[in-house]
């Protein structure tokens, strides 16, 4: 769209019927739409008020699977009038290079066009990792793409990967009354996290009855008629109707015929760039998934703006932020930006903490969302705000008023903002405010 508006002439191949990418149609919008619905039918249930006491109300897959197609149907829709709006033509098929400037795209019946080109953008995004011993043609055996397919309405599945999206699809299941257990190759979930929020998820899934297993590593994966069995090397055997394999992603470059460019992706099927994402060949850009980290649609749509620009001046006039908040909407919702507890640490940054608990805050007690925190840790002497931790409804959202002060520079990055301001009451960004007082007490 940059690059649409500055006036050049674009277009877009896309080998799936529809535009949006792997973002819309099998990654953040239907695992969020899931999630949105599943988290609603909670609160649904635990609330007095609309359910009538002794009957749960119950969903199946296909019933939040045919309001997330929905959503999708108007996300795709929408990217659809943009690109006829600004005048960027859309090819459907399977691009690989011919050269530096000529690219194929193989459509679905077999025919061919051929489109020649001054500059690229490599932007096919990544798969599930799919290793070549676990048999995922069976009708039970899931990856985070097939599992969007899923016919039937499973009483228990095993999701074997215990990162971003093995935690969030295990709280997806588990609100829907499935029996989870979740196999995690590390010794703790979601190692990256503040160690508090790490403990909180962990203490969540268990209250609500999700069996999480540390330290495990598969020796096989068994498809039956009736189940799934899942061998782990310590030598237990777990079994469950379904498996979801959620354990990591590889970039989509195998088909891109890359050596005919003189390119090589690395094991993981990423490519590098430099920092005007422009690859070793010197027309040829590459953002989102395919580069690797961060791999999260929010920082891909900067990139590909970035790399837009780079190609029309020679530069990226700006970079990613330093600190890319992280939103993870497990049940409940994590979002933090900055350091944790334990890096300033290591680092021996003498840091304060601020804290406020959700279910003091007038606004949680009348939404009834009051499982939650909301941790500032900021600089004992210069008061300036280091890391940001939210666990409960809405993280996300709330993360990014702290996000934009921790953003200022100088003295304008300061906890004492939040004690200065002046926020609308009730709301969840009261939170703010309770935990730069509770922290700035600390202080002595
Ligand atoms: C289950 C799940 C949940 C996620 N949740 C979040 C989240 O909550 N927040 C967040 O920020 N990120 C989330 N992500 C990550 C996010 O979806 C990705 O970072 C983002 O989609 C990357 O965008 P992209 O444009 O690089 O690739 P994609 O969105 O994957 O798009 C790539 C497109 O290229 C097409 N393509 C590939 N190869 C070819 C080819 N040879 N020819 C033509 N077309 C091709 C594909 O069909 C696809 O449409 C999630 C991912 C998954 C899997
Ligand atoms: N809310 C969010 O931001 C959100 C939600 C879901 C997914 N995502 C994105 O999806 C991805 C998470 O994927 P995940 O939960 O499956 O796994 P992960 O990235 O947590 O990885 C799980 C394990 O698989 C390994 N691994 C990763 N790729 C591999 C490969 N190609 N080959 C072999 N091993 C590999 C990793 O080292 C790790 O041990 C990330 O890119 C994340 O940014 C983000």
């Amino acid at each position: 769209m940059q690059l649409a508006k500055a006036g050049k002439q674009v277009a877009v191949i896309e080998r799936h019927e529809s535009v949006g990418g792997g973002c819309t149609h099998w990654g953040t919008i239907p695992s969020k739409a899931l999630r949105h619905s599943v988290s609603r039918l909670i609160e649904y249930n635990s609330n007095p008020l609309f359910n009538d006491g002794d009957r749960s109300r119950h969903l199946t897959f296909s019933d939040v699977l045919t309001h997330a197609s929905a959503v999708i149907r108007k996300q795709s829709r929408l990217r659809g009038t943009f690109y006829d709006r600004n005048g960027v033509k859309v090819f459907h098929g399977e691009a690989s290079f011919i050269d530096a400037h000529s690219i194929k795209v193989t459509r679905e019946d077999g025919s061919v066009d051929q489109i020649t080109t001054k500059q690229v953008v490599i932007a096919t995004g990544s798969r599930p990792y799919t290793p070549a011993d676990i048999d995922f043609d069976h009708p039970r055996i899931y990856n985070s793409d097939s599992i969007l397919s899923l016919k039937h309405d499973p009483k228990s599945i095993i999701i074997y990967g215990a990162g971003v999206i093995g935690s969030e699809y295990a709280s997806i299941f588990r609100g829907m009354g499935v029996k989870v257990d979740l196999v995690n190759m590390r010794d703790r979930l979601l190692s990256f996290l503040d160690a508090e929020i790490s403990d909180s998820l962990s203490y969540h899934l268990w209250n609500n009855g999700v069996v999480i297993r540390h330290n495990e590593t598969y020796a096989s994966v068994e498809g039956r008629d009736d189940s799934v069995v899942l061998h782990l090397e310590s030598g237990k055997k777990m079994r469950a109707d379904c498996l979801l394999f959620a354990n990591g992603r590889t970039g989509n470059t195998d088909m891109l015929n890359l050596q005919a460019i003189g390119l090589k992706a690395d094991s993981r099927g990423q490519v590098r760039v430099d920092e005007n994402y422009k690859t070793e060949v010197d027309n040829i850009y590459a953002v989102g998934d395919v580069i690797g980290y961060p791999s999260l649609a929010s920082a891909a749509y900067n990139q590909g703006r970035f790399a837009a620009q780079a190609m029309l001046s020679g530069k990226c006039p700006s970079s990613l932020v330093e600190d890319i908040p992280t939103g993870i909407y497990t049940i409940p919702e994590i979002s933090s930006v900055g350091k944790t507890e334990q890096e300033l640490t290591a680092l021996k940054v003498p840091y304060e903490v601020g804290r406020a608990q959700f279910l003091h805050l007038a606004r949680a007690q009348i939404a009834n969302t009051q499982v939650g925190s909301l941790k500032i840790l900021f600089h004992r002497e210069t008061k300036e705000i280091l890391g940001i931790h939210c666990f409960g409804e809405r993280a996300s959202e709330i993360v990014h008023i702290g996000q934009a002060i921790m953003q200022q520079k100088g003295s304008a990055n300061s906890i004492e903002y939040f004690v200065n301001t002046t926020f609308n009451y009730p709301t969840m960004a009261e939170a703010y405010r309770v935990a730069a007082i509770n922290g700035l007490n600390r202080i002595f």
